[in-house]
């Protein structure tokens, strides 16, 4: 049983019993603790009546409202307030758990870290964009960083699957609101710094700000701090590493702790030559395309390493990596050879290597088929129609999740910088005719829903996956 001084000392009122936990209004059920957050949309304190109908026995806020008829807890920050209440409700965590910030690369790195544990018998899990990923199988968390209250109550279901490691995804959302600041971290990482969200973060130093968080708000003496050494922002992560007096562990081409000196691409991975501190390790065989690839590959393994596994060990798990679902992934080949990739890149940056990733197993044309999200940064639309234009000999441009904004409009702000692009609205069509159009040699990537399995409209989510449509199409004897 929790009672509310469990949650915070010093309040008054202390032995209510407490139930449960949530900021929505709408989940609240008896006895629960209600959060009243102020939003982007709306302003969770209108809720406060709803909250306490509906049973939540005490409030936790701001100083902004007065609440009478239940208990009241003021912080001055109340999402942090929340996020420590689930660590004491939930009260049980993985031992070890790293947590991954980076515009671009997390899911795949959490995966890796969960798949290079798990090869070593470690039991271990991974959480972010695509679910909680156990022993016990996948559990849905909704973002790539949830709110805390399923953080914790996430977390405490992998430790009693007996998951002791587990890899989190730290969104620039998730670390501006406080999700992760009840999380009991091991370790720190920093991937990369590119465009986007700039719908959410007014400047690309606010955005820079959320990420640095990680390092400066959530780290803790002595912790290691995983950093990308070919990031142009590895100065600003490795100074806020030493402020804050964490280990930085670094990686890469350039990195000092663990690097490669040479990647020898193959048809179906790339031959690394990689190095830990004074350890030389022959060069194997990564059984993944892409340069991008095997950088979060290292990241991951830079993880496992500082968190005390042996360089052979580590070695063995990165020669074992399975692709990740929607990242490069291979979905198949039409009758002439050409193959066709679903990938999840919606970044400028993203587009740009993952282009660069598939130039090399492309005898023929590159062909790729994208569209931008409606609501969310639209400054990116122009960049990644200019870098498709660039990077790719046939560039069609389609629609990703308009929500409420019209999707033609979305895929002008994207033609004005691509003017040669196809425009095909939608994006079922466009698959079916790109893969009817392919020819031998030829390689087309369909980017920026990877795995997703909806095409948001509006409020609508209809159920769309291009994995199945590629796959229809090349069953159907396209091409
Ligand atoms: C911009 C953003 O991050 N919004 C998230 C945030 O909402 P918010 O705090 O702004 O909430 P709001 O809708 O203004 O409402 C304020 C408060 O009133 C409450 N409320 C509201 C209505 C009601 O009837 N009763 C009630 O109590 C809400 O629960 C909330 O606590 O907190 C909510 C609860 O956790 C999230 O569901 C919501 O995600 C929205 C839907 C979203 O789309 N978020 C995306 C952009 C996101 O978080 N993405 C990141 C990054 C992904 C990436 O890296 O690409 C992620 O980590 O997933
Ligand atoms: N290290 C990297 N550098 C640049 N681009 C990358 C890198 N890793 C992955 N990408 C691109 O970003 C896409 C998304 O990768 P991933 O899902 O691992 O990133 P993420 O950071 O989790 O994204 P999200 O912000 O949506 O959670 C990939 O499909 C690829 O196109
Ligand atoms: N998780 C990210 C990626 C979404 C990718 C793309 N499919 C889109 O809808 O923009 C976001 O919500 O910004
Ligand atoms: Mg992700």
């Amino acid at each position: 049983m929790t009672k509310l001084k469990d949650l915070f000392p010093l309040v008054e009122d202390g032995e209510t019993e407490i139930t449960g936990m949530t900021a929505d209004s709408r989940r609240v059920q008896p006895g629960y603790l209600f959060a009243a957050l102020k939003g982007t949309v709306s302003d969770g304190r209108d809720y406060i009546p709803q909250a306490i109908e509906k049973g939540a026995v005490a409030i936790l806020s701001d100083s902004g409202v007065d609440v009478t008829t239940a208990a009241h807890v003021i912080a001055d920050e109340p999402r942090r307030a929340l996020a420590l209440a689930a660590k004491y409700f939930y009260n049980s965590q993985p031992k070890t758990i790293a947590a991954i910030t980076g515009t671009n690369g997390k899911s795949s790195t959490v995966d890796f870290c969960r798949q290079i544990w798990t090869g070593a018998g470690l039991s271990a899990a991974s959480m972010g964009t695509l679910g909680a990923i156990g022993p016990k199988g996948k559990i849905d968390v909704g973002h790539t960083t949830p709110d805390p209250v399923t953080i914790h109550e996430t977390l405490r279901e992998l430790a009693g699957q007996g998951v002791t490691h587990c890899a989190m995804e730290a969104s620039s959302h998730g670390l501006e609101q406080h999700r992760l600041d009840g999380v009991d971290l091991a370790a720190v990482a920093f991937l990369n710094f590119t465009q986007d969200h700039l719908d959410y973060h007014a400047t690309m130093e606010e955005y820079l700000n959320a990420k640095l968080r990680l390092f400066r708000d959530l780290g803790r003496q002595g912790m290691p701090a995983i950093v990308n050494a070919d990031s142009d922002h590895r100065d600003v992560f490795e100074k806020a590493a030493a402020e804050h007096g964490l280990n930085v562990v670094s990686f890469g081409w350039r990195g000092e702790d663990l690097w490669i000196d040479e990647i020898m691409p193959r048809a179906t991975g790339q031959v690394l030559n990689l190095f830990w501190r004074d350890v030389e390790q022959k060069p194997f065989e990564l059984p993944l395309i892409g340069e991008f690839q095997a950088l979060n590959a290292l990241a991951a393994a830079a993880i496992c390493l500082s968190l005390g596994m042996e360089f052979e060990e580590v070695a063995k798990g990165l020669q074992n990596l399975k692709p990740v679902k929607g990242r490069l992934e291979l979905v198949g080949k039409t009758e002439a050879g050409a193959g066709v990739f679903v990938d999840y890149a919606h970044t400028p940056d993203g587009l740009d290597v993952l282009l660069r990733a598939v130039r090399p197993h492309t005898a023929g044309r590159l062909k790729v088929i994208f569209g931008c999200g409606g609501d969310r940064d639209a400054k990116k639309r122009p960049l990644m129609g200019e870098i498709a234009a660039r990077q790719a000999d046939d560039v069609i441009v389609t629609d990703d999740n308009p929500r409420s904004e019209d999707p033609a409009l979305i895929r002008k702000a994207i033609m004005a910088a691509a003017p040669e692009a196809r425009e095909i609205g939608d994006r079922g069509e466009a698959i079916r005719t790109l893969i009817a159009e392919l020819q031998k040699g030829d390689t087309l990537v369909i980017a920026g829903k990877g795995h997703e399995t909806g095409q948001i409209i509006g409020k609508e989510i209809i159920p769309f996956s291009d994995q199945d449509t590629a796959l229809a199409a090349l069953e159907g004897g396209a091409g």
